[in-house]
């Protein structure tokens, strides 16, 4: 991976960081793209300690507030000449109803939208940089989610299981449509599910973070639950592989409703709309 320049948000903790630790191992130039500075320090001396690599670079990206991603990706372009692999980790799981400094309701403005402005400010860069891959981070519990295109920000009704869902499918959703968008760019764009993993996710509820102490046996460490992550990453296999869905470092069964190509049009229409950019 020398040579190799490396996007990863949220890679403060959790999976993130394991996939930094990886990557950092392997050589690349890493930017760990996170909302809190001070965290994501801590977390890149930790590996430049560790695996030697000094490239390991904190920049700051707060993904619900779309004023800095457009901060984040404006520094980068001006500072990085390449870019070869983009990968949207950064999530939120179980919020109470909040809404993003734009007033997305905050699941689907962090996870979805926010990930979404932002391979849009870096996909010039990646295609300039081809061969070169976006990696988004989904989740099995977008078997669970619809596209609520009525009430998206959840005003209308809100549960933050099914919010979380929802931001997931988008994942899915958005993968594809990017993929289909982007045949003989070489730049490629795939979704995966990390496994249950833990980690600092279930923060917000008290009851899952009880359940995954209890079941931590059960459980995938985050080095674990980073491999799928980074098989999509450099995986000389997927060099061609684009709008897949893996899991356990294979292809795995996506949700009819992630199958939707409608949908997956309309969605990346309504996410331009939303985020007033043109994205043809
Ligand atoms: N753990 C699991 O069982 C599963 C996880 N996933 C997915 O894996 C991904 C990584 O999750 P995981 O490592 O488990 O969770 P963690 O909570 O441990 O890590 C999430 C990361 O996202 C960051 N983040 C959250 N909000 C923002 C924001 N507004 N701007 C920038 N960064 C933000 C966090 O930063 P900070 O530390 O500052 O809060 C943290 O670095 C997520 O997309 C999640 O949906 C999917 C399936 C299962
Ligand atoms: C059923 C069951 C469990 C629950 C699994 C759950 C609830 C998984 C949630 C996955 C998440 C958080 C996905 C994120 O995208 C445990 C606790 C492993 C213990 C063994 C039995």
């Amino acid at each position: 991976m020398e040579g190799k320049v490396v996007i990863i948000t949220g890679a403060n903790t959790g999976i993130g960081k394991e996939t930094a630790r990886d990557l950092a191992r392997r050589g690349a130039r890493v930017i760990i793209a996170c909302r809190d500075i001070a965290k994501a320090e801590a977390a890149a001396s930790e590996i430049r300690a560790e695996t030697g690599n000094q490239q390991v670079i904190v920049k700051k990206l707060d993904l619900a507030d779309t004023k800095s991603i457009r901060e984040f990706a404006e520094k980068f372009l001006a500072e990085e000449k390449e870019l070869h692999i983009l990968i949207n980790n950064a999530g939120v799981m179980l919020c109470p109803y909040s809404k993003t400094a734009d007033g997305f309701e905050m699941h689907m403005g962090v996870n979805h939208l926010g990930h979404f402005l932002l391979t849009f400010l870096l996909l010039e860069r990646l295609k300039q940089s081809a061969p070169a891959r976006i990696v988004n981070v989904s989740s099995l519990a977008h078997h669970g989610g619809r596209i609520r295109f009525h009430d998206l920000h959840g005003e209308k009704s809100y549960n933050r299981g099914l919010a979380y869902c929802h931001s997931k499918l988008a994942n899915v959703l958005f993968t594809r449509e990017l993929a289909r968008r982007l045949q003989g760019t070489k730049v490629t764009a795939n979704a995966l599910h990390p496994g249950s993993v833990s980690s600092e996710l279930v923060r917000h509820s008290f009851v899952m973070t009880w359940l995954w102490k209890i079941f931590s046996f059960f459980l995938k460490t985050p080095w674990e639950g980073a491999q799928t992550s980074i098989y999509c990453a450099v995986a000389e296999e997927l060099d061609s592989v684009t709008g897949q869905y893996f899991s356990d470092c294979q292809p795995a069964y996506i949700s009819p409703r992630g199958r939707d190509d409608e949908t997956a049009r309309k969605l990346w229409s309504v996410s331009c709309e939303l985020l007033g950019i043109q994205w043809d």
